[in-house]
């Protein structure tokens, strides 16, 4: 069985590879004005069609050549210059050649359609790094560290991108893979023996084994939380009856004005957003309208978009009028008026926020591990809250020390990473239960399926369709 199902990585990927038979080509550049833009052909005809436009002038490999750039009729387009990168050597592993031209949007699209009467095909989005992805110039996890460290927000996220770009997570997740195709290669070959495949099992190797596995699993998993709070950070919803203040502390956050803030109850009707970054955390706030019963539709339906940005979350912040007297932190419904039915089966940890402290005369500061005590419109207190927010998060910094982030990570990365842990769980259990090694083999089977999964050495489905479509055009 071990031979005709063999763990080793196999290359599931390879029918697809040949299917990039057309030539693509798209502005390579940000759209709108700039100095300079790239316009970038990839595939089999660059070569060629390039030559159509450049009126056949020669081509030395990775070398930059002044040249005029002619449309379809002959006339000239711009004047630039042209580099050709012959296959394998270029960024898609393809036929490359690049068109580097004025920066204005009026001859980039100009040039685009040259390419295309002579050949060429508008390319999708995200095709070039599908196209280096399929020809293996990276994996899928360091296709998606592109599209991270373009989409970076700020300077932590864009270094811990880079390092994922150079295959800091994949070195990782590779590990993994070879340690637990070892364990595959024992447990597999006591199945082969079945006289002695008690015995196999039972001698303590795979058992240790599997532990060290799982510890390094975990280890992972929590490295790829960093990266991923690093990347998206967290969703952060400011809630409570109108008033309280939720406008003033977002402003007080954000360090400027972005909600309006006024002493009439039910100002904020809209859902207001502004992203921020604490010490390197970005931190997505949302500020929404004042709950209460109101026979004001617009109100209404203000408050109806604020249940619906709680229910999407990762944290919600309740805020009070320290004035009102006793609360209690752990009641939520208590603090927020006709919540129960809207938030039933809402499991979102809650930070509850005093505000107002300069009028009540309550100390600021922390209450207890999620209460916390401040004014909004002094700023007593904010250190504190700012504190608890990256702690909530799971937040350890973004650099290079103990704990810290060293790459980025998605959403999907951790899904799969808990999958293979779920996997070698289970797959210890039958080995302590019944020392199945049957039921073993499948699971941790299962487990190497899920690791592959995030480098693309094993994909399902729509996956690559999935990823690749988010991209811009022309990356
Ligand atoms: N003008 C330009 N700048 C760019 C890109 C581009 O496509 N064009 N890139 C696009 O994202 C990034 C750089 N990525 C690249 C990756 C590989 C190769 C390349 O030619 N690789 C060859 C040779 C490697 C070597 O000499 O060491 C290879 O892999 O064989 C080029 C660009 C950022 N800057
Ligand atoms: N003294 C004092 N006034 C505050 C504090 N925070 C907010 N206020 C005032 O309270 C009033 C309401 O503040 P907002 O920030 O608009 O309250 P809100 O919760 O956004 O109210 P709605 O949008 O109506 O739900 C304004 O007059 C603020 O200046 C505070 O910490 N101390
Ligand atoms: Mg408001």
């Amino acid at each position: 069985m071990f031979y005709a199902d063999a763990p080793f990585p196999a290359f599931q990927n390879h029918f697809m590879s040949n299917t990039a038979q057309d030539t693509i080509v798209a502005i390579a550049t940000a759209p709108g004005r700039g100095g300079v833009g790239v316009v970038r052909l990839s595939g089999p005809d660059a070569e060629g069609i390039a030559g159509k436009i450049v009126c056949d002038r020669s081509l030395t490999p990775r070398m930059a050549h002044f040249a005029r750039f002619r449309g379809a009729g002959g006339e000239v387009i711009d004047e630039g210059l042209v580099i050709a990168f012959p296959a394998p050597h270029s960024f898609t592993g393809e036929d490359v050649v690049e068109l580097q031209g004025h920066g204005g949007p009026v001859i980039l699209d100009m040039l685009v359609a040259a390419c295309i009467a002579a050949g060429a095909r508008q390319a999708r989005a995200g095709e070039f790094s599908q196209r280096a992805f399929l020809n293996d110039k990276m994996d899928l996890t360091q296709a998606e560290a592109i599209a991270d460290l373009i989409d970076a927000g700020t300077s932590a996220s864009a270094r811990a991108a880079l390092h994922s770009l150079q295959g800091v997570f994949s070195d990782e997740v590779n590990r993994l893979v070879e340690d637990l195709i070892g364990l595959r290669i024992y447990v597999e070959a006591a199945i082969d023996f079945p006289e002695e495949e008690i015995d196999f099992l039972s001698d303590g190797k795979v058992a240790g084994d599997l532990r060290e596995l799982r510890a390094q699993c975990l280890r992972v998993l929590d490295e790829a939380n960093q990266g991923r709070l690093v990347r998206e950070g967290m969703t952060l919803v400011i809630a409570g009856k109108p008033n309280a203040g939720k406008s003033s502390l977002m402003n007080a956050l954000a360090g400027f004005d972005a909600a309006i803030v006024t002493d009439i109850a039910g100002t904020t009707r809209d859902v207001l957003r502004e992203s921020i970054q604490l010490d390197g955390m970005p931190l997505n706030l949302i500020d929404t309208a004042g709950l209460r019963d109101s026979a004001d539709v617009v109100e209404q339906e203000g408050i109806r978009r604020a249940y619906a940005e709680m229910r999407k979350a990762d944290r919600l912040l309740v805020m009070v009028d320290s004035r009102e007297g006793e609360v209690n932190p752990q009641d939520i419904h208590s603090l927020l008026p006709q919540s129960q039915q809207q938030l039933e089966n809402l499991d979102l940890p809650v930070t509850v926020v005093l505000n107002k402290a300069d009028l009540s005369g309550m100390a600021t500061g922390p209450l207890d591990s999620d209460c916390f005590v401040i004014s909004a419109t002094t700023g007593d207190g904010l250190p504190d809250l700012r504190d608890h927010l990256k702690a909530a998060a799971g937040f350890k910094g973004a650099g290079q020390g103990e704990g810290q982030s060293r790459f980025s990570a998605r959403r999907r990365h951790i899904t799969a990473l808990e999958q293979a842990l779920a996997a070698l769980d289970t797959g210890e259990q039958q080995l302590h239960g019944h020392a199945a090694g049957e039921l073993l083999a499948e699971d941790l089977r299962a487990a190497q399926k899920a690791l592959e999964e995030i480098t693309g050495a094993f994909t399902a489905d729509d996956l690559l369709g999935r990823i690749f479509s988010s991209f811009c055009i022309g990356k």
